[in-house]
């Protein structure tokens, strides 16, 4: 795949899953994680101030009991449904496993470097995940070594720029990439987002509503924005039934700034 050269770019938001980690570490250990620490955790904080918030955000007739919120859960999981609340709690399960050392974050080999590279060079960077922001800033907190024991905190690369659902919007919307960069104090066309994600597959209205959409996307939300987008293909993502003549790349090190 050849480079794919950006011109004028002061900022790159970045996407998460299928883009600087494998999908398979979100599905396969953050997810499983998560569920196995859930019905413990929801036992001991049901009546617990601190977890009121969270609960409160879930749909009521998911509060029946403890019971029955765990099995929503699972089910949201299950379907992997991007939801605000369900991503706020799973932030709150993973802070066990990362501060145990039960999680650590496998990013692919070309993101460190590179991304360590256009900040060297001056570039404002950003994430914008469906994940929560607090699950972000851990994720980016425990990063893996080569020799697979050290860790690495590279939270500082981001700061103060961390987005989700919750401070900027939808990812398939295009004005939710306009207040990331409005908030970044860039120009919509000098920011570049990079993304595995142009399909997708549904979008909570309120809890108690569902519409689902056979697509939403992503890189094209924020190419109607006005910023520059490509697509980031990773060994595993699923196929991706993008528009001709959208630009992809399978490493960030593809990705050239002049
Ligand atoms: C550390 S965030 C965990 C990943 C996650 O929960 C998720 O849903 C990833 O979404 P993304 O928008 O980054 O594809």
């Amino acid at each position: 795949m050849p480079t794919a050269t950006f011109s004028g770019i002061k900022a790159i938001i970045l996407d998460i899953e299928g883009t600087v980690a494998p999908i398979t570490f979100v599905k396969d250990t953050l997810f499983p994680y998560a569920l196995r620490v859930l019905p413990d955790y929801v036992a001991k904080n049901w009546s617990s101030p601190s977890f009121e918030p969270t609960l409160n955000s879930f749909p009521a007739e998911d509060l029946a009991s403890p019971e029955a919120l765990v099995a929503h859960v699972h089910d949201l999981t299950a379907r992997d449904v991007k939801v605000a609340y369900l991503k706020s709690l799973q932030g709150t399960l993973w802070r066990s496993g990362y501060e145990s050392g039960a999680l650590v974050t496998p990013l692919y080999d070309d993101v460190v470097t590179r991304i360590q590279s256009w900040k060297d060079r001056g570039k404002i960077l950003a994430i914008f995940s469906s994940g929560s922001v607090e699950a972000q800033k851990m994720f980016f907190a425990h990063v893996g070594g080569e020799d697979g024991e050290e860790q690495h905190d590279l939270t500082g690369l981001f700061e103060p720029y961390w987005f989700d659902t919750v401070n900027a919007g939808a990812k398939f919307e295009g004005k939710s990439y306009e207040k990331i960069v409005s908030e970044m104090g860039v120009e919509r066309g000098d920011a570049l987002f990079l993304s595995d994600h142009i399909k997708g597959s549904c979008l909570i209205i309120s809890p108690q509503l569902w519409y689902s959409f056979d697509e939403f996307k992503e890189v094209q939300a924020a190419l109607s924005a006005g910023l520059c987008a490509a697509l980031v293909i990773r060994p595993g993502n699923p196929p991706q039934d993008f528009a001709e003549g959208t630009v992809a790349v399978r490493s960030l090190g593809e990705v050239e700034l002049d």
